[in-house]
């Protein structure tokens, strides 16, 4: 499904990423960790085509991830760790939602989105209602895979974990590939079958 080879990434004089080889399946939940700075986000950014390696290839069944433009139904999305930076804040829930298409209502369901936040802004919302709305606009029919970027970073244990599951099964019952980012190794083994995780001290990385 997803595939990366030799990717890297540096920023300047500084390596972050050296040869980062990753694979994907159909339906399969990864984890990708390592320590605050070690690349996750350079790494999840790269994969979803929001930043260009400096070397390696990223190829979605095959072919070249595109970047995403808004409210076009790409099947790779990239969540970013603070919705609120993603989202527009003038638009009330229901527009947020639409994202150009009609939200489907297994999506809204799944993930415990409400009626009631429909016309609120996204500043009306608590972090993990807002957490829910950033997700569930990603989804659309051609969806394949999904890169969380410490999506629940800002939520209690008990919502992180509803969420989580939430989502999970969600991407199971649609055959969507997940990369879950988080720096918590407990979180990752909870929710995936294997872990990538990134080394900031030699730039290598190692499996779990
Ligand atoms: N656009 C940029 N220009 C220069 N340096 C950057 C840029 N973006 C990130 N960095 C640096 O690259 C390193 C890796 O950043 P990145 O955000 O990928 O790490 P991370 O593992 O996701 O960290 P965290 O867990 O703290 O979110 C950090 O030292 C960061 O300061």
């Amino acid at each position: 499904m997803l595939t990366a080879r030799a990717v890297s990434k540096a920023y300047g004089d500084r390596q972050i990423l050296t040869g980062v080889d990753l694979d994907l399946a159909e339906g399969d939940v990864v984890g990708l960790g390592g320590a605050s700075g070690s690349g996750k986000t350079t790494l999840g950014k790269v994969l979803a085509a929001r930043l260009a390696p400096d070397h390696g290839d990223v190829l979605l069944e095959g072919v070249e991830v595109a970047p995403a433009t808004p409210g076009h139904p790409a099947p790779l999305q990239y969540a970013p760790q603070s919705p609120e930076l993603a989202i527009d804040p003038r638009w009330p829930v229901r527009k947020v939602l639409a994202n150009g298409m009609p939200p489907d209502p297994e999506v809204l369901a799944a993930l415990g989105i409400r009626n009631v936040w429909a016309d609120r802004l996204p500043m009306q919302l608590s972090g993990g209602e807002l957490a829910r709305v950033s997700l569930a606009r990603l989804f659309h029919p051609h969806l394949r895979v999904l890169i969380c970027d410490e999506i629940t970073s800002q939520l209690d244990a008990i919502e992180q974990d509803l969420l989580l599951r939430a989502l999970v099964e969600l991407a199971a019952r649609r055959r969507i590939s997940l990369l879950l980012i988080s720096h918590s190794s407990a979180l990752r083994s909870r929710f995936c079958r294997r872990s990538m995780v990134l080394d900031r001290r030699d730039d290598s990385k190692s499996c779990e």
